[in-house]
């Protein structure tokens, strides 16, 4: 397993292994030694339809570590951080059952899942579910300098409703009091 940072501070790519042969292929996902910079105590699978978009969420506790186990996910990320050298940048990774590829997303760091097509993906968090941790944004606010390849995804009604950027930040920096 390879790691590589990103132009986010903290956001790691894991570059995962895997072993093909005439079966399948057999492939590591976590190792409690590995530097996912937390310790994961909840695992979540998520199917997703085709051209749905979860997020943008943004949480001031817990990180998450994920990866896509059928499909594709375009990941889009966006630095809040005020103490972060990369406040203020924004970046797309490309996930896919294919490519094995691992992300940990620190706190601070806002995140959303766009999927071009039926997908499934992993993830674990470093804290149990909390609803208060859960803040966020509309996916197409300018702010977050993210051109999504779609206009009108299938959205949950929490992200349909959602906040914009500024008041996203008023409750980030209220809650984490910083
Ligand atoms: C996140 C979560 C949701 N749920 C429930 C609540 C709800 O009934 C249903 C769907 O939840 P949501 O609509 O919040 O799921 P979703 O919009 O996919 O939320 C996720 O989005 C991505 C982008 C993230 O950043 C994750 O941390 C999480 O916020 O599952 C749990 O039981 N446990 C959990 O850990």
């Amino acid at each position: 397993m390879k790691t590589e940072e990103t132009s986010i501070e903290g956001v790691i790519v894991h570059d995962l292994v895997s072993h093909i042969d005439d079966r399948g292929s057999f492939t590591e996902i976590y190792r409690e030694t590995w530097l996912t910079g937390f310790k994961s105590i909840q695992w979540n699978i998520v199917t997703s339809k085709e051209d749905t978009l979860r997020g943008v969420h943004v949480h001031k506790d817990h990180s998450d570590y994920l990866m896509v186990l059928s499909g594709k996910m375009l990941l889009g990320l966006h630095d809040i951080r005020r103490d972060s050298p990369t406040i203020g940048t924004s970046q797309f990774l490309d996930l896919s059952a294919e490519n094995r590829r691992a992300v940990s997303i620190p706190p601070g760091v806002c995140h959303g899942f766009y999927f071009p097509q039926a997908a499934t993906h992993l993830y674990s968090v470093s804290t149990y579910f909390d609803p208060t941790d859960e803040l966020g944004c509309k996916f197409d606010c300018p702010e977050l300098n993210l051109s999504w390849p779609t206009k009108d995804p299938i959205l949950s009604d929490r992200d349909r409703t959602a906040d914009n950027y500024s008041q996203m930040l008023d409750k980030f920096y209220a809650d984490a009091n910083a």
